[in-house]
């Protein structure tokens, strides 16, 4: 598998197993976040249905400073109605959220029907208080009073199951918050128990009249309870103590102020029952309420602790998420990168250096397209430079070599005098040199020439002159043969002219042109010295009779020396002297 693929597979394999890795991881994380978010709703409903029955709670203090005064009081009965109705709002308002949360919770929470039992014990509640306030206080009987004080604890009685189903539902989901959950729940139910004691103390303090006893039993067991949750706290405050946070402040505040003033004014009014009170029903619930709003603060401060632990597990789980897909995306990124970079710097380098050395190896020694800086691939561009080096001098090596071996064959087959082939090229050219007579194509012709009365030319004026006489000779015969004929120096005196396609006529008329080129005109050896030199020429062709190169010399060869005895300066071709 090439080097590419092996990248690839080997990115792939790895990106499969860190997606695989982060999907796990991420499912578990997105499982958790899921719950987290259930856990929040739970925890929610469970505030918003404490909230809710804090606000039937708080309704009753304006209901009851209500009940107590005179419609003709005025500014004092204006601003409590004003209160009551804020009051309501804020129940109906509390209540409207809840029954919107209960809604989208599965069917095995709280029920739908609990809820709105508890709305229409409410309002029932409610008609009552309206309808009394609008008799006379003179008209209001103890009892009036006390029946619809009761109507209305009661319908806050009507929401314990729901509040109950929720601290459940809330405690199973987020056990970590259980705690503080528990603390929220005992603060509400302080709250709770303390206001229904104070609504029972209304009616024998506006009457006044003694607290009947199975009030006082009441009366005696919210009491207990009371110090049983107080009891619960983690820890008694030390009435000196600061609190460091909100719910250390106020649990500061509550020590002194409900615990430590507001109850055992209950407990003296409840021991008192009968006498004269000192305290009319207005001003004890007025001086009731702050400590119960603290005790609600205090309910509210628990969950919003709780509602804020849940809430960063969710945004925790959130942020993981998250991150897992951050990570996985920049891995991705990275093994893609690594991988772009591994094919730009080692694998196209690698490609491009092959495709330089088949170029070299095809003799293209051009200098082809190059990538990469690194080290080692700057070294194998060293070793190509080094390699195309080594090819160019070998190849011009080789150039050298060949022209070489070309001008020393050239000069082998050459004649040093007059330029001409020499008798060795004739001989290859023919195959005179090989053992077997080789079969001669009919279209070779021959004609042989030999300089009439050369000897007398060396001996009269030296060799020098001879020689100047033959390349005359040689240069006049040049001129008339051209490709494919072939001009030789056949030996001292002595030419040839192999020709290739010329008839026997064409032959002799060519013989006559160059033996008239030669005797035409006398050579000047020098200024001082002409020589009027002639030539014999002896013609022959290739026929049925001439069938070898030996043939065909002979042939020619005879016909020269007929011309030599027939007086010479003249032609005589071989039909003429075999006739
Ligand atoms: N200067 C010179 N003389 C040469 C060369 N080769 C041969 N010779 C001379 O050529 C002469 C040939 O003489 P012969 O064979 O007697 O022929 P000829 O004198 O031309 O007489 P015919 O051929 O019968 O007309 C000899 O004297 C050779 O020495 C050469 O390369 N240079």
């Amino acid at each position: 598998m090439q080097l590419q693929a092996q990248l690839r597979v080997g990115a792939a394999l790895l990106l499969a197993v860190a997606a695989v890795i982060s999907v796990y991881v991420f499912l578990g994380y997105a499982d958790a976040y899921r719950q987290s978010k259930q856990n929040l709703k739970t925890l929610t409903g469970y505030d918003q249905v404490l909230k809710a029955g804090n606000a039937i709670s708080a309704e009753r203090a304006p209901s009851n400073i209500l009940l107590s005064l005179d419609q003709d009081a005025g500014q004092l009965y204006e601003s409590t109605e004003a209160q009551m109705t804020a009051a309501r709002q804020r129940t109906d308002l509390a209540l409207e959220q809840l029954h919107r949360l209960v809604q989208t919770l599965p069917s095995d929470n709280p029920d739908q029907a609990e809820l709105t039992h508890a709305q229409q014990s409410l309002l029932q509640a409610r008609t009552s208080i309206d309808q009394l306030v609008r008799h006379a206080p003179s008209d209001r009987s103890p009892q009036a009073l006390q029946d619809v004080i009761d109507e209305m604890i009661i319908a806050r009685k009507q929401l314990d199951p729901l509040i109950s189903d929720f601290y459940g539902q809330a405690v199973r989901d987020a056990p970590a918050q259980a705690g503080i959950m528990h603390m929220a729940r005992v603060f509400s139910d302080l709250r709770e128990y303390s206001g229904r004691i104070g609504s029972m103390l209304i009616v024998p303090l506006s009457t006044p009249e003694p607290i009947s006893p199975a009030r006082q039993l009441i009366i005696a067991k919210l009491r207990g309870h009371i110090d049983q949750l107080h009891r619960l706290m983690p820890s008694h405050i030390d009435p000196n103590a600061q609190g460091d946070d909100d719910i250390g402040r106020m649990r500061v505040q509550v020590e002194h102020g409900f615990f430590g003033h507001t109850l055992p004014l209950i407990d003296q009014l409840v021991a008192r029952s009968g006498s004269d009170y000192k305290l009319r029903a207005a001003a004890f619930t007025r001086q009731l309420t702050p400590d119960l709003m603290d005790l609600e603060k205090l309910e509210g401060l628990f969950m919003q602790q709780a509602l804020a632990q849940v809430s960063q597990v969710r945004k925790d789980n959130r942020r993981h998420m998250m991150l897992i897909g951050t990570y996985l995306l920049a891995f991705f990124l990275f093994v893609l990168t690594v991988l772009r970079a591994a094919e730009r710097l080692v694998i196209r380098p690698l490609l491009l250096a092959r495709q330089e050395i088949i170029n070299l190896a095809n003799g293209d020694l051009r200098r082809t397209l190059r990538a990469g800086n690194s080290a080692e691939v700057r070294a194998l561009h060293e070793a190509l430079d080094t390699l195309r080096r080594h090819h160019i001098n070998s190849m011009q090596l080789a150039v050298e070599r060949d022209e070489l071996s070309k001008a020393l064959r050239r000069q082998a087959h050459t004649d040093a005098l007059t330029g001409l082939w020499n008798r060795h090229a004739l001989e290859e050219i023919t195959g005179d040199l090989s053992a077997e007579p080789v079969r001669l194509s009919k279209e070779r012709g021959l004609i042989l020439i030999d300089v009439d009365y050369f000897k007398p030319i060396n001996d009269e004026h030296g060799h020098v002159v001879g020689d100047l006489v033959l390349r005359e000779v040689a240069g006049r015969i040049r001129r008339f043969v051209t490709t494919p004929h072939m001009a030789f120096r056949y030996g001292g005196e002595e030419f040839a002219i192999l020709s290739n396609g010329l008839s026997m006529k064409e032959l002799c008329l060519l013989a006559e042109s160059i033996r008239h080129a030669i005797a035409s005109d006398a050579i000047m050896a020098h200024s001082s010295l002409k020589l009027a030199v002639t030539a014999s020429f002896g013609v022959a062709k290739g026929d049925t009779n001439v069938l070898t190169w030996m043939d065909l010399l002979n042939a020619a060869d005879t016909a020269l020396y007929q011309a030599k005895a027939q007086g010479r300066n003249q032609l005589v071709s071989a039909e003429r002297s075999s006739s």
